[in-house]
């Protein structure tokens, strides 16, 4: 095994290992250091029986039983009811961390699975006026009918289904029937967390209800890492088992981004009666940390026949009676249809190719593009040049703004449109890209002048002091005390002396994992010459649906093919663990 093109982490708890355990075999190992290469792609755990025998790194791994005998025999492999660096359960090897991390996400779950909150007859009579006019099985009504009913509901629909606006009409519905409870909205990012705010109040403003059930709908969003008090240093956050939080009402927008690590520690902070409402899209790309909970979750749809006849009752739906399931799949709903993206949306027909990994119909529909899709085929080579001639031009009312040191206008200009890079190196990597803008468009030379007007940033951290999060993106203007970096604020700009930003880089560009949570009007897609394993379907389907007018694809004809060739699954037992029959939980109500 080269150690040299290890991952770091990898090649570091190799090294440690072997020196702790000198008698351990090189098979055991070789298991280490494949385990946290995966949990550094994503992965939870190892499955041993789909690598046994195949090769890895230049080596030839062994046979299941000889694998797992080496592993037992290591010192540092504890079976589950164990304590050590490696755990393996089943034919799953884990980090001990991410085992412990599964463990109490399917508990938690599983404690809160089968209780079941208002009764049909309240769900519906509260329900029917706000959705008046629409049929009972309506997606968006048996999503909220399915909020009302459980304590544990997620409700999963790709952009401009209904989410917020569901979401809405749970909170009016909930203000109306438990006017005490403590309601508390919150997304894993700033930017997620302030989308949400916003869109909340569109949809709020169109809700047929009173005004003192609007006044008494939330307003404000936060980070979870603020929620649950993280500090800055400390991997344990401030609220926990022994100090539950303050609510009783969770809803949580953009759920796929939680990783698994996150998702334990929020649901380990949630007070045992508290509902928890998760919203988000199971396409998008998971986490950039290990795990897959909310895609996981969602796989668990289905409807016992009990919930069957819930949900029926709460909505006046017709609906086939359901099968025995998992006690998860009462919670979970699903919206399919887009009211963003009508029927003659090119962006929405292109999202639609993606997820099915339609290659031969997403090129036929970039060959003939309809007005709200552009393609720029061929290597990057060819349309560099092009780019920063575009660019030239659609950037003229961004640097006009700055100039003028008008900070809505600048803000409102440069999120017009955003570049976002599949990669982070190479040519078209987001580093390269930044460079390129940088010197050639703004005429700057970011190595002997990192600060200058019009430079655009995006904070990498959570820092709570500062009251920055990570994925806040703040533009550089001038200022009378000079440069400062603004972001927005709920009312107005908050502006930062450039030196005392925590860790951050430039933000023309964004990678597809740093624009999750955030839309914008128009969207470049930049895709590298090169095939490479992060290049997926939920990569490419992710960046077209952060787009809400316009989307220009800039790359060959074979790079997306093999992109939407690649679906990418986590390796995780969580499902399995969440398998549990409905019937086998004793219930708390
Ligand atoms: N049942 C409906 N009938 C007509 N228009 C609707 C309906 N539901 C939602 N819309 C409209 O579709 C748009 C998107 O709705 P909403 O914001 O609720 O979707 P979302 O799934 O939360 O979107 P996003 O993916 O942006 O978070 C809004 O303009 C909303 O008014």
């Amino acid at each position: 095994m080269n150690i040299a093109t290890l991952p770091p982490f990898a090649a570091e708890l190799k090294a440690w290992l072997e020196q702790r355990f000198p008698a351990a075999a090189q098979a055991a190992l070789q298991a280490a250091a494949l385990v946290a290469s995966r949990a550094e792609e994503g992965h939870v755990c190892l499955n041993l029986s789909d690598m046994a025998g195949q090769h890895w790194q230049g080596i030839m791994l062994p046979e299941l039983q000889t694998w797992r005998v080496a592993l037992l025999q290591s010192g540092f492999v504890a079976l589950t009811e164990g304590y050590a660096p490696l755990i393996l359960d089943g034919d799953r090897l884990y980090l001990g961390r991410l085992w412990a991390d599964e463990l109490t996400v399917a508990a938690e779950l599983a404690q809160r699975a089968s209780a079941t909150e208002l009764t049909p007859k309240q769900a519906r009579t509260v329900l029917d006026p706000l959705f008046a006019g629409t049929a009972g099985d309506d997606g968006q009504r048996l999503a909220a009918a399915t909020a009302l009913l459980n304590r544990i509901a997620v409700i999963s629909g790709g952009p401009g289904t209904g989410k917020t606006t569901t979401v809405a009409k749970v909170l009016a519905a909930l203000v109306q029937l438990e006017p005490a409870a403590r309601i508390v909205l919150a997304a894993p990012t700033g930017r997620a967390a302030a989308r949400m705010v916003e869109a909340l109040k569109q949809a709020r403003d169109r809700l047929p209800i009173d005004m003192i059930t609007r006044a008494a709908l939330p307003e404000e969003a936060q980070t979870l890492h603020r929620l649950l008090g993280f500090r800055p240093d400390g991997a344990q956050p401030r609220y926990g088992p022994g100090q539950p939080l303050g609510l009783d009402i969770l809803v949580v927008d953009e759920a796929s981004m939680i990783d698994l690590a996150l998702f334990a520690r929020l649901l380990a902070a949630l007070p045992r009666h508290a509902r928890l409402i998760l919203l988000g899209d199971r396409d998008q790309l998971a986490s950039v940390e290990a795990g897959s909970a909310f895609a996981e979750l969602v796989r668990q749809a289905g409807r016992t026949p009990d919930g069957s006849r819930r949900l029926a009752a709460a909505t006046g739906a017709r609906l086939s009676p359901g099968r025995p399931g998992s006690a998860l799949a009462d919670g979970i709903a699903l919206l399919h249809v887009s009211h963003r993206f009508g029927s003659d949306s090119g962006i929405g027909a292109l999202a639609r190719c993606a997820n099915a990994g339609d290659s031969q119909g997403a090129l036929q529909l970039l060959r003939a593009p309809p007005p709200d899709l552009a393609w720029q085929p061929g290597l990057c080579r060819d349309w560099q040049g092009l780019l920063l001639a575009q660019l030239q031009t659609r950037l003229a009312d961004y640097r006009e703004a700055v100039a003028a040191r008008d900070i809505d206008a600048a803000y409102h200009h440069f999120h017009r449109l955003r570049l976002l890079c599949a990669l982070r190196e190479g040519p078209v990597g987001l580093e390269a890209i930044n460079r390129l803008l940088e010197t050639r468009l703004l005429h700057q030379d970011p190595r002997r002048q990192p600060w200058y007007a019009g430079r655009p940033v995006i904070v990498r951290v959570n820092d709570s002091v500062l009251g920055l999060a990570n994925g806040d993106v703040g533009l550089v203007l001038e200022s009378e005390q000079g440069l400062r970096v603004y972001f927005p604020q709920e009312a107005g700009w908050r502006g930062y002396a450039p030196t005392r930003l925590p860790r951050h880089e430039t933000a023309f560009a964004l990678t597809v994992h740093q624009s999750q949570g955030s839309e914008f009007d128009e969207v470049w897609l930049l895709l590298p010459d090169e095939d490479a394993a992060v290049l997926s379907r939920s990569l490419i389907y992710t960046a077209l649906t952060r787009a809400r007018h316009k989307v220009a694809v800039w790359g060959s004809a074979s790079t997306l093919a093999g992109a939407l060739q690649r679906s990418v699954q986590r390796d995780s037992g969580l499902a399995d663990r969440l398998r549990v029959p409905a019937d086998s939980i004793p219930s708390e109500d």
